[in-house]
């Protein structure tokens, strides 16, 4: 196997020599530049399996040579060397597509940690099988243009916030960036922000010492050093505590975190990728998510298109999702009638919905065809707003089936309490001044997902 190269960029003759070292002490060879310019010519003849560059030179900066790199060699890893505590060098760094960064001064294992994932990238090491379950499919061309985006985040290191509608795929999203990058060997922790008890929440993160609080019978080790090496998916982040924000911000600047009850800090390698339906903006801006933190998580954002964006794509996950129902005769299909309310339907649930929905069609559905009216659908191609105007009249026709007729019009009251607060539950319960059990009930017995 040949010998990997790095071309190291740095005006400064002290880091230049510390990194020529470590990095042949890792077996590989060096090429060094000190100025823009010199680092362009070379650039011009030749490439490399990595490129290490400071971010200030004499006559640039780093982030023109990024640019380069990007346009002129674009599989070859690029990270930036920058001053500590300069943030927005780094976060501009990774959005102009550095795969990471490092700060001076330079810690040595954190170099070898970032070299070795950099060189995994560049020799192709990574396995770009993903399993299949975790398939994403979609063939239209936004879902085309995710995939893309995917790659290319994958192969970065940066944090990453996954926006999109409940049910879009978010978590599968951030499973493929983990999956087709250099942690892959390493664990994906996802973590839903919103079903951690507040009181439990730091020593979830953190982990905690034996005997820290009452109820610590064993040391415990938290999700942050659970996800070493590998990624953290923090799915509904918007739903952390003020208290809790400060804390993360903290683990993320520093990369170490400490355990409830211990003296001694901890570092951690781990990458962040995060997720919420709601509108982080929003939350920023009415003070309930903190804007240093936003900054921190939002370094690229990834927005996974919502379903009757993409209605192309529900041939497809429909077939998919019935041969996974289908067991060993049976093959029930969609009629084309059924498949085109499908697609004619606004699906607010997203994909999930599309799953749920044809799970319950295909456990009613008579022989081995579902029918339109096997989908019971009640919205179709009607959007958010047309229910909205839509005032249930109950006194409008004959009516021979009271029960039907007011559980359609609860149905749709449902149904628009859940749109308009974007399929959260709580919320949507508080405004119809139900608690959360008697919406749950009234969503089961309406088979409303
Ligand atoms: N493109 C896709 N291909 C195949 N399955 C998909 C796709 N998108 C979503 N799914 C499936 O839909 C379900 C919901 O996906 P996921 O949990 O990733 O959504 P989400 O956006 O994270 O939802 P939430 O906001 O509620 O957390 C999962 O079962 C997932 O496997």
């Amino acid at each position: 196997m040949s010998i990997a190269t790095v071309l190291i960029v740095d005006d400064e003759p002290d880091i230049l020599e510390l990194l020529e070292i470590t990095l042949s002490r890792m077996g590989l060879k060096t090429h060094s530049t000190c100025n823009y310019q010199e680092t362009l010519a070379v650039l011009q003849q030749q490439t490399f399996d990595l490129c290490l560059t400071d971010m200030r030179l004499p006559d640039g900066s780093g982030l023109d040579i990024i640019e380069y790199v990007q346009q002129h060699h674009s599989t070859m890893p690029i990270a930036m060397i920058t001053a500590y505590g300069c943030i927005e060098t780094a976060t501009k760094a990774l959005k102009a597509g550095a795969f990471d960064y490092i700060t001076k001064p330079v810690d040595i294992n954190r170099l070898r940690e970032l070299v070795s994932s950099a060189l995994k990238l560049s020799t192709n090491h990574v396995k770009h099988d993903v399993p299949v379950e975790n398939a994403l499919l979609g063939n239209s061309t936004l879902m085309q243009r995710l995939r893309m985006q995917i790659a290319k985040l994958a192969r970065s290191q940066a944090p990453v916030y996954i926006s999109g509608e409940s049910g879009t795929g978010k978590e599968l999203v951030a499973r493929q960036i983990h999956q087709l990058g250099s942690r892959n060997e390493q664990p994906f922790i996802p973590v839903n922000c919103g079903a951690i008890p507040s009181e439990l929440m730091e020593s979830e993160f953190f982990g905690h010492k034996k005997g820290s609080f009452s109820g610590a019978t064993d040391n415990k080790i938290g999700l942050f050093q659970a996800a070493h090496g590998g990624t953290l998916f923090l799915d509904e982040v918007a739903d952390l505590p003020l208290n809790m924000q400060v804390k993360l911000l903290r683990a993320l600047q520093e990369k170490t975190i400490r355990p409830v009850g211990c003296q001694q800090e901890q570092a951690v390698d781990v990458r962040v990728l995060s997720a919420t339906h709601k509108d982080l903006n929003k939350e920023v801006a009415a003070g309930r998510f903190r804007q240093d933190l936003f900054y921190r998580l939002n370094v690229i954002e990834l927005n996974v298109p919502a379903l009757r964006e993409r209605p192309e794509d529900i041939a497809l996950l429909s077939q998919v999702f019935l041969q996974r129902l289908n067991q060993d005769n049976n093959h029930v299909e969609l009629t084309p009638e059924a498949l085109a309310k499908l697609q004619s339907f606004h699906f607010p649930g997203n994909v999930r919905e599309l799953e749920n929905l044809l799970e319950r069609a295909y456990t009613l559905c008579e022989g081995n065809v579902i029918d339109s009216h096997d989908l019971n659908l009640t919205n179709v191609g009607i959007t958010p707003a047309a229910i909205a105007s839509e005032q249930p009249s109950p006194s409008t026709g004959p009516i021979n089936n009271l029960e039907h007729h007011l559980e359609t019009i609860e149905r749709k009251i449902i149904v628009q309490a859940l749109e308009e607060t974007r399929w959260n539950r709580t919320a949507a319960a508080e405004r119809l001044g139900l608690s959360l059990r008697s919406l749950r009930y009234r969503l089961k017995k309406l088979s409303i997902d």
